[in-house]
């Protein structure tokens, strides 16, 4: 058989097996298919059938039904085309990686590390991190507040995984994680590069532009990487038992679980959220002081051990994710086998290799769980007795065996921070004109005011934060002269 004739016979016997598939998947399983958009004349669904299906959950008993309890067959990852093999083609990176055993060491180590943050072995140091960040508020007033927010957070994590404190903001090891973080999660993106739409394109030879930007970012990294691990691993940056020396000792030498930390960024974006729903919906707030102030006093901050006495502060943080999720989407899973899938009443039949999504936003506003959803309304998660209500259900940090690993850590960031916050200032809105405009800034919750993307982040906006007192100014101020002196014993390395 010559070469075309073997060419024609391949396309018309693929093109016959297509047909086949395409008609038998129809007749098997069209009845039990979730519904989808509606067709056109003629065409049907062809023009939208995507290439996997896709299916999104807005209810977080069918979410848990499907990715906790069917976890076996709905916990690996879809492929992005550009991440996985341009971006990121060792698949260092744990979000988006399929049930391989890197990732599968990684979360068994990580449960361990967890384990330890919910004993409360990070506590003290969370605790220094977030006084600190009340002295920065204290110092400018809030004029910088975003940026505060963006060192407490990371800086939290960077100690705890490497021994790498951050105490001004402005270290370049602290700029460039963040400025890190921020392109992988855009190069992330679905949307980052043609590659993910038409993968085929992969066929041009040469430095073409997706190329040389994933290269360089990957270059970036693995520098930056390079360095944080040999010096947590060696004991330079610091004489604590670390994240990274810990998966050093049980896995690679090299401690190469890097992208655990890469998810930090959705504390600060639940931080950012949280004081624009303190300007937007400011009627709480005394309620939730007068909490504070009545187990803590005036002498001092509030801290960990107050954490069962004050529910009020814990309902604040679930509404907090709850209204503006950090994973507006959540993360999407893949199931790796066939399944069937009973709601209300009726039998849906999910392929292997169907994305699912369970979308935290809709899950989250959904009205029958949330009366005025589009409020911030702490209290609707405390009883009458004004403690929190049993049987909390969130979809915040995702679900089954790609759950978030560091929900432990995350909570313990959101509460110790709003806690002392709420304590030490009032916070309001800005009064200087947005420079763009030269009109008063418009603070906003929709969609516009958020970027959209994999982090729901906010964008910048300013806020003013108002000491409650002198008095609880000057007690800050004490109180992180005297943590100071400790955090030193901490980190004695990094500080010599
Ligand atoms: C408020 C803060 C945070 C939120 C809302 C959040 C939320 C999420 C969500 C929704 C997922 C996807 C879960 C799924 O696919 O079902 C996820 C995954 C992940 N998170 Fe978080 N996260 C937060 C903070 C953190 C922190 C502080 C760390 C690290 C210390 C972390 C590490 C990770 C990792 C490594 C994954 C990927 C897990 C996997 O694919 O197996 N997260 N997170």
């Amino acid at each position: 058989m010559d070469g075309l004739r073997l060419q024609s016979v391949t396309v018309a016997a693929i093109a016959l097996l297509g047909g086949v598939y395409l008609l038998r998947s129809r007749m098997v399983s069209r009845s039990r298919r979730p519904p989808g958009p509606p067709g056109l004349p003629l065409l049907g669904n062809v023009l939208q059938v995507p290439v996997k299906p896709v299916f999104l959950i807005g209810d977080i008993g069918l979410a848990k039904e499907v990715l906790e309890k069917r976890s076996t067959k709905f916990s690996s990852r879809p492929t992005f085309h550009y991440v996985r093999y341009y971006v990121d083609p060792a698949q260092v990176y744990w979000a988006s990686s399929k049930q391989n055993e890197t990732h599968f060491i990684g979360r068994k180590l990580t449960t361990g590390l967890m384990a330890a943050v919910r004993a409360g072995e990070t506590e003290p140091l969370q605790q220094f991190e977030a006084l600190l960040n009340v002295t920065h508020l204290l110092n400018d007033g809030g004029k910088n507040w975003f940026d505060h927010i963006d060192r407490v957070s990371a800086s939290m994590v960077l100690t705890a995984a490497f021994g790498l404190h951050c105490p001004t903001g402005k270290e370049s090891d602290l700029k460039e994680i963040i400025a890190c973080v921020a392109e992988g999660l855009e190069l992330s993106n679905p949307t980052a590069s043609i590659m993910n739409v038409l993968p085929c394109l992969d066929i041009i030879p040469g430095p073409m532009p997706w190329r040389k930007r994933a290269q360089s970012h990957r270059k970036r990294e693995d520098a930056l990487y390079d360095r944080l691990i040999t010096r947590a691993i060696s004991g330079e940056a610091s004489g604590m038992n670390t994240w990274a020396a810990a998966f050093a000792r049980e896995d690679k030498p090299e401690g190469d679980q890097r992208q655990l930390m890469n998810q930090f960024a959705r504390t600060a974006v639940s931080m950012h959220t949280f004081v624009l729903a303190c300007i937007l919906y400011p009627e709480w707030i005394p309620r939730a002081q007068r909490e504070i102030d009545a187990i803590v006093g005036e002498d001092r901050l509030p801290s960990f051990k107050d954490r069962p006495h004050l529910p009020f502060v814990e309902a604040i943080v679930r509404e907090t994710l709850r209204w503006r999720p950090a994973a507006r989407f959540g993360l999407p899973h893949q199931s790796t086998s066939d399944d069937v899938v009973e709601y209300k009443g009726k039998e849906y039949f999910i392929p292997k290799g169907s994305i699912i999504f369970a979308v935290t936003w809709a899950i989250e506003h959904n009205q029958e769980r949330f009366k005025d959803h589009d409020s911030f309304q702490p209290d609707r998660f405390l009883d009458d007795t004004k403690n929190l209500k049993a049987g909390y259900e969130t979809s915040a940090f995702g679900f089954g065996r790609r759950v978030c690993p560091g929900t432990p850590f995350a909570e313990r960031t959101l509460w110790i921070n709003i806690a002392m916050i709420l304590w030490t200032f009032n916070i309001r809105r800005s009064d200087e004109p947005d420079p763009k405009t030269g009109l008063p800034f418009k603070y906003d919750a929709s969609d516009s005011a958020f970027s959209g993307d994999l982090t729901n982040a906010p964008f910048k906006f300013p806020a003013v934060f108002e000491p409650r007192s002198a008095k609880r100014a000057e007690v800050a101020r004490e109180e992180w002269v005297e943590c100071e002196k400790d955090l030193n014993v901490l980190l004695t390395r990094q500080k010599q």
